[in-house]
């Protein structure tokens, strides 16, 4: 039986898939998987017997994606489920940083006692009035599986729109509209954009990307939306920013004690993804992949191991060796195979940057002691035998 440990609740639509080979765990003690969503796995201690952690989701800053390499444990999100949420919900965005809509729906409870509202309301108005989207330019940063639905969205609703992504996949800039405008740099969309978006991971190298140096490039009273993370903007920074008027609205999907104090800043609590169609979306792909990886050992958007696949397990056994990316790994392998006289009818190898992966199919099954020494090789970090 296969355990599985929750530590976010995770929609049902994927839940449902598990069979009778499947328990859910009540602890993350002796559990073959861990499914999540935003719940930090910094700081947790990870039991030995963990296998593979699926984030219905796409940010995977709440794991420690390295040390879980070292450990064998094989991570996974779900990149572009929950895409349309958030793109839905960038563009609400767009929308509360043009118009007072959160201005005016608390002037409207605040006087919700005036038997004269409506009269009242007519007056009043004219302290929410806003301007339209529609013949602005909207600066898209990270065009990615959200950024660039965003953009085609926005483009559709009449803004120029320009976007940026130095690492561009093929796939993405197929589906971008060709109304697009692609730069070069980032600064090229700081000094011309009215409405700036930003939709790349949190990484080292993008931490406090909208700092200072940013925003002093930017067109007096841009809008900025962050529905990343909120470590991709400098808090101390877009305060003063706000303060200035340099930005005239800040909408951001991230709460911090920062943040929600200061005058200008539009504060969401994650609701990016929160539809019931991107939660079963995540759902089901995360367990998917889990599933498979369990049964098969097959990989498919991992964040820390490369993709490998092998497809269903048919032959007597299946080998899987998570093993770091060095030379002679896959020789020192296959001649431990040719002299245990275990024959090899399909095998696969694949890395990505430190680590690798490697599967075996052969004709029977292999013995304990077999193991033990496929274990105790160089550069092992560990071994599957399906
Ligand atoms: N508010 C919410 O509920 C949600 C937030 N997110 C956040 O949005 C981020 C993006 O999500 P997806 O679009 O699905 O991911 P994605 O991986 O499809 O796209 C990210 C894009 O950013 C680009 N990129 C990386 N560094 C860059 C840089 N320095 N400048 C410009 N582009 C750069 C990459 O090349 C990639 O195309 C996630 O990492 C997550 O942090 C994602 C889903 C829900
Ligand atoms: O997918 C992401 O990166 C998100 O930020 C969504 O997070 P959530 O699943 O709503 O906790």
């Amino acid at each position: 039986m296969k355990s599985v440990y929750c530590l976010n609740p995770i929609s049902n639509a994927g839940m449902s898939r598990f069979d009778d080979t499947y328990c859910i765990a009540d602890s993350i003690e002796n559990a073959d998987a861990v499914l999540l969503r935003s719940a930090s796995m910094h700081e947790m201690t990870l039991p030995d017997s963990l296998l593979a952690i699926g984030r219905a989701g796409a940010g995977v800053n709440n794991i420690p994606l390295d040390s879980c390499a070292k450990k064998g444990i094989v991570v996974f999100n779900t990149p572009g489920a929950n895409a349309n949420g958030v793109k839905e919900l960038v563009i609400a965005g767009l929308m509360l940083a043009s118009r007072d809509i959160a201005g005016g729906c608390h002037w409207v409870r605040e006087n919700k006692d005036d038997p004269n509202i409506a009269k009242t309301a007519e007056k009043a108005k004219k302290a929410f009035a806003g301007n339209e989207i529609k013949g602005k330019k909207l600066g898209v940063i990270g065009l990615g599986a959200i950024g660039v639905l965003v953009a085609n969205a926005a483009s559709e609703l009449g803004m120029e729109v320009f976007g940026c992504d130095p690492y561009l996949s093929i796939q993405n800039a197929v589906r971008l509209s060709h109304h697009i405008t692609i730069v070069k740099d980032n600064d090229e969309i700081y000094n011309q954009c009215d409405y700036i978006t930003i939709h790349v991971p949190a990484l080292d190298s993008t931490k406090g990307m909208l700092n200072k140096r940013a925003f002093d490039q930017m067109k007096d009273g841009v809008k900025i939306l962050n529905f990343a993370r909120d470590i991709l903007v400098n808090d101390a920074d877009m305060a003063d920013a706000l303060a200035s008027g340099k930005v005239s609205r800040y909408v951001t999907d991230f709460p911090n004690p920062a943040v929600v104090n200061m005058p200008g800043a539009l504060v969401l609590p994650h609701l990016g993804a929160s539809t019931e169609e991107s939660e079963e979306n995540c759902a089901v792909m995360a367990v998917n992949q889990i599933m498979d990886y369990l049964e098969n050992g097959n990989i498919e958007n991992s964040v820390n191991y490369p993709s490998c696949s092998l497809g269903y397990r048919k032959k007597a056994s299946r080998i899987c060796v998570c093993h770091y990316n060095r030379p002679n790994v896959i020789s020192q392998l296959t001649s431990l195979f040719g002299e245990a006289g275990v024959n090899i009818s399909d095998m696969v190898s694949k890395s990505r940057g430190e680590y690798a992966y490697a599967m075996f199919d052969v004709e029977a099954p292999v013995s304990d002691e077999f193991e033990k020494k496929l274990e105790a090789m160089e550069n092992i970090i560990r071994i599957r035998i399906l």
